[in-house]
C-alpha cells in the first residue's frame, strides 16, 4: 500500500497540515464529513488491485446515459474494460437509481486512460452529500485528473428542446445556500483547502474544446450552454419553483452533479459537465408532468451521439490539459 501523504501511485499528495482532524459527532454518532483520507486510500488501492488501468479522466453518466457503457455501444469502444460492481468496493456506497447501473468501469477511451462510474449517487437516495462525492475522491486518489459529470435534466431555458446537450458555464448551489455542502465539517488539506473559490469551477478551455468537438460532429445545432442548479429531490419541481429558478438566470434543473463539481475542485480537478436534456419543465398549470421514464428514454435515444461526444472530449482533453 502506498505509504500516507502519497497517492496510490506514490506521487507526493498535499501537504497535511494537521496530523489529524477534531472529531465533530453527529446524532448517529458518526464524523460528519465522511470517510479518512487514509480509509479513501484503501478504496483506490482495492480498486488499483483489480485492474492495470491508470485512469487519468473520470466520467459520470447520468440518469439513462449508463446504459451506453452496456454492451453495443460505448463499451465497444472502451478497450481493456474491467468493471468492478459498486458492491465489491470497500467502503462504497451502492446505486438504488434505475438507469443506474452501480459499476465501476475502468478502460480506454480512444486510447486514454479512463474511469467511468455507471450509476452516480443522490443526495435522495439517503446518502448525506459527502458520501455522494466519495467517488469523487477516490477517482482524485487513483490519479484522475480531469472529471467529465453528465446528467439528465430539466430545460427550463424556454429555447432548450428536448435532446439537447447542455455544456455547463455554471452553477448555482441552491442546497449550499441552505448550509447543505459536501465540504461542511472539518476539512483535510490533503484533499485541499478550506475555502475553495468556486468562480471557475467549469474549465474554460473544456468549454471551448466542446464547442469545436459539437462543430466537427455537426451536432452545434442541439448543442447549448447555460447555467445548471441542482436542487435535493426527489419529486420534480412545482411551478412556482420553476419560475423562481427561471428569474435568477437557471437554464436547466437536475439533482446531481454540483456536489461532485464542487468536491472535484477542492481536491483541484479539470472539471467538464454536460446536461442532456431530458424534459421541458412544466411553468404553467395546464402542462404535462415530468417523469423519469421520459428521462430514461431520452437518455437511450441520444446514446449514440452522447458515446461520440464524450469519446472525442476524452480524446481532446488528454491531448490538450493531461500531464505525460
Ligand atoms: O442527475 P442524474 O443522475 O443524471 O439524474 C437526473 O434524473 C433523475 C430524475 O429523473 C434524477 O436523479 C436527476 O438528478
Ligand atoms: N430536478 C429535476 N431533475 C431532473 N432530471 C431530469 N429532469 C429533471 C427535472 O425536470 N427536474
Amino acid at each position: 500500500m502506498a505509504p500516507i501523504n502519497a497517492d496510490v501511485n506514490g506521487r507526493q499528495a498535499y501537504v497535511p497540515v494537521k496530523e489529524s482532524l477534531p472529531e465533530v459527532e453527529t446524532e448517529n454518532g458518526k464524523s460528519a464529513n465522511g470517510y479518512s483520507y487514509e480509509t479513501l486510500l484503501e478504496t483506490a488501492n482495492f480498486l488499483l488491485s483489480r485492474t492495470s488501468i491508470r485512469p487519468r479522466i473520470g466520467v459520470i453518466c447520468g440518469s439513462g446515459m449508463g446504459s451506453y457503457w452496456k454492451e453495443g455501444s460505448l463499451a465497444e469502444s472502451i478497450e481493456d474494460a474491467d468493471c468492478v460492481p459498486y458492491e465489491d468496493i470497500p467502503n462504497f456506497p451502492v446505486s438504488t437509481v434505475e438507469g443506474h447501473h452501480g459499476k465501476l468501469v475502468f478502460g480506454k477511451l480512444e486510447g486514454v486512460p479512463v474511469v467511468a462510474m455507471q450509476g452516480r449517487f443522490h443526495y435522495y437516495e439517503g446518502y448525506p452529500l459527502w458520501k455522494c462525492c466519495l467517488p469523487v475522491r477516490v477517482m482524485k486518489l487513483l490519479g484522475v485528473e480531469t472529471l467529465i459529470a453528465t446528467n439528465a435534466a430539466g430545460g427550463l431555458n424556454p429555447s432548450y428542446k428536448i435532446g439537447d446537450i447542455m455544456i455547463v458555464r455554471d452553477h448555482i448551489n441552491m442546497m449550499g445556500f441552505a448550509g447543505n455542502n459536501p465540504l461542511h465539517g472539518p476539512n483535510d488539506e490533503r484533499f485541499g483547502p478550506r475555502f475553495p473559490p468556486m468562480n471557475k469551477a467549469y474549465k474554460l478551455e473544456y468549454r471551448k474544446i466542446a464547442k469545436d468537438v459539437a462543430k466537427e460532429l455537426n451536432i452545434e445545432n442541439i448543442v447549448r450552454e447555460g447555467v445548471y442548479t441542482c436542487l435535493g429531490g426527489p419529486n420534480f419541481e412545482t411551478v412556482a419553483e420553476l419560475n423562481m429558478l427561471k428569474m435568477v438566470g437557471v437554464d436547466a434543473v437536475g439533482m446531481s452533479t454540483v456536489h461532485e463539481v464542487i468536491t472535484a475542485r477542492h481536491c483541484d480537478m479539470n472539471v467538464f459537465a454536460l446536461s442532456l436534456i431530458t424534459n421541458e419543465c412544466v411553468t404553467s398549470y395546464d402542462d404535462a408532468e415530468a417523469n423519469h421514464e421520459e428521462v430514461l428514454d431520452v437518455g437511450r435515444m441520444r446514446q449514440d451521439i452522447l458515446k461520440k461526444f464524450v469519446s472525442r472530449l476524452v480524446h481532446r482533453f488528454a491531448k490538450e490539459t493531461i500531464s505525460p
